[in-house]
């Protein structure tokens, strides 16, 4: 199996020309470069980040230069941010969204995003936008279908089927009039002019990458063989657009690696070979997908823990395969006792995040095309409001979005052991900056 097949010879970070000054983020080979050096993300996922850059409504300014000043005193040098949703009626949807209409969007949301690319930037710090969202909270795929095909947007908190989610919603990469909305709202983002500090995000270096979206799938466990093909044409056309809007800035899919793929080694490599993908991304959730069972951990923790080794090594490997850079762009585990209160140890959590620090920081230090990881994610000072811990309008926004209870991936302020873990490891990985 290709589990534990730790690399042969290592392919060390190729040395950098002075052509690598780029003060944008690039690939080099199978590594990211910045400023003349190899550069690792040791990042977060900030989903709301832009939410709370918003000069008015949901926006708090101080919150997020605080989150942003906290962040970077432990190292993290990175944030994974959405940057646009679209407003529907599903109650698992973030409110309010950046896309009204087709074609009417919330020039003060985006404003906010304005405001955290400008604060990113004063703090050396980069972002990976992800411009749609194969999930429904924040509106995202089955909105559009909705919009263009009259179809309800479907929450699979009120259905209870994600194989019916996940094969509707994967109607969209094949529907015209939603690939027409989507484009020309990714045209709208990416030619964008930051109305805080004028510089046109195109030319904006604090932006690392532009994202399809959050986690696109082919459709579910059974994608069928033109399914797989649809998607894997969405993937290159749509990277390569983005690329003839922006000459500067990276481009990657958002996917999970086989997870988000049908579990199909070969789709994840052929969706992922087109030159107009910069860089790979894989994402590890051993709780959701039944590895890790939070009730019994003890029983479950071998059998998790081995099997997410598996999943990082295989999909380093694959990496390796095509010559690209691969970031762990999410990963997550809840609290002790599975429970979502801020007051919850987190014991188990951080013994899963210093796995995956210490495997991750081994196979970059073996010059393996390991480019980093975003842990899932930033709760920061944000709080739960209400006893059964669901969002609501209003309410503030944290790690885990509105599809989920306030308190289930989020790291907060609070947690000092995990932000210990991170600042230490996100240390190593500078260290191998040359
Ligand atoms: O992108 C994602 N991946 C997993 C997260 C936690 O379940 C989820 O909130 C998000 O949709």
């Amino acid at each position: 199996a290709m589990a534990g097949l730790v690399s042969g010879a290592a392919s060390a970070a190729a040395p950098l020309s002075a052509a690598d000054k780029s003060e944008f983020v690039t690939v080099k080979k199978t590594h990211f470069a910045r400023k003349g050096k190899t550069y690792y993300i040791a990042g977060a996922n900030f989903w709301y980040g832009g939410y709370l850059g918003s000069p008015s409504g949901v926006g708090e300014r101080a919150r997020l230069r605080k989150e942003l000043d906290t962040m970077k005193a432990i190292g993290i040098n990175n944030v994974r941010v959405l940057a646009v949703s679209e407003k529907t009626d599903m109650t698992s949807a973030v409110r309010p969204a950046t896309t009204n209409a087709p074609g009417k969007y919330d020039e003060d949301l985006l404003a906010g995003l304005d405001f955290l690319v400008d604060e990113l930037g004063k703090r050396d710090m980069t972002v990976v936008l992800y411009l749609n969202n194969f999930w429904q909270w924040s509106g995202g795929m089955t909105q559009y279908l909705n919009w263009f095909e009259g179809t309800p947007a479907l929450d699979p908190n009120v259905t209870k089927d994600y194989d019916d989610y996940m094969a509707k919603t994967a109607r969209f990469y094949a529907n015209k009039d939603a690939q027409k909305e989507y484009r020309d709202t990714i045209r709208k983002i990416v030619h964008r002019v930051n109305t805080i500090n004028g510089k046109p995000y195109r030319d904006d270096p604090a932006i690392m990458s532009w994202q399809l979206a959050n986690e696109p799938r082919p459709g579910n466990g059974k994608a069928s063989a033109k399914e797989k093909a649809i998607y894997t044409t969405w993937i290159a056309e749509t990277a390569k657009y983005i690329h003839e809007l922006d000459k500067n800035h990276l481009v990657s899919s958002g996917s999970e690696g086989l997870a988000g793929s049908a579990q199909d080694a070969r789709l994840f490599m052929a969706s992922h070979s087109t030159k107009h993908i910069d860089y790979l991304t894989y994402h590890l959730w051993p709780k959701n997908w039944g590895w890790f069972d939070s009730r019994k951990p003890v029983q479950s923790w071998d059998g998790a823990i081995a099997k997410s080794r598996d999943y990082l090594n295989s999909h380093i490997d694959m990496a390796k395969t095509l010559g690209k850079p691969i970031v762990l762009e999410e990963f997550g585990l809840d609290r002790d006792g599975a429970s979502f209160d801020i007051k919850a140890g987190t014991k188990i959590r951080d013994r899963f995040y210093g796995e995956i620090f210490e495997l991750i920081g081994r196979r970059a230090a073996a010059g393996d095309p390991v480019a980093g990881w975003n842990f899932w994610a930033w709760g920061g000072a944000g709080r739960a409001a209400n006893a059964d811990y669901w969002w609501k309008q209003g309410n503030d926004f944290m790690g885990d979005p509105p599809q989920e209870e306030q308190g289930l991936y989020s790291v907060f302020d609070t947690d000092a052991s995990s932000l210990a873990l991170i600042k230490g490891h996100a240390g190593k990985l500078r260290s191998l900056q040359k």
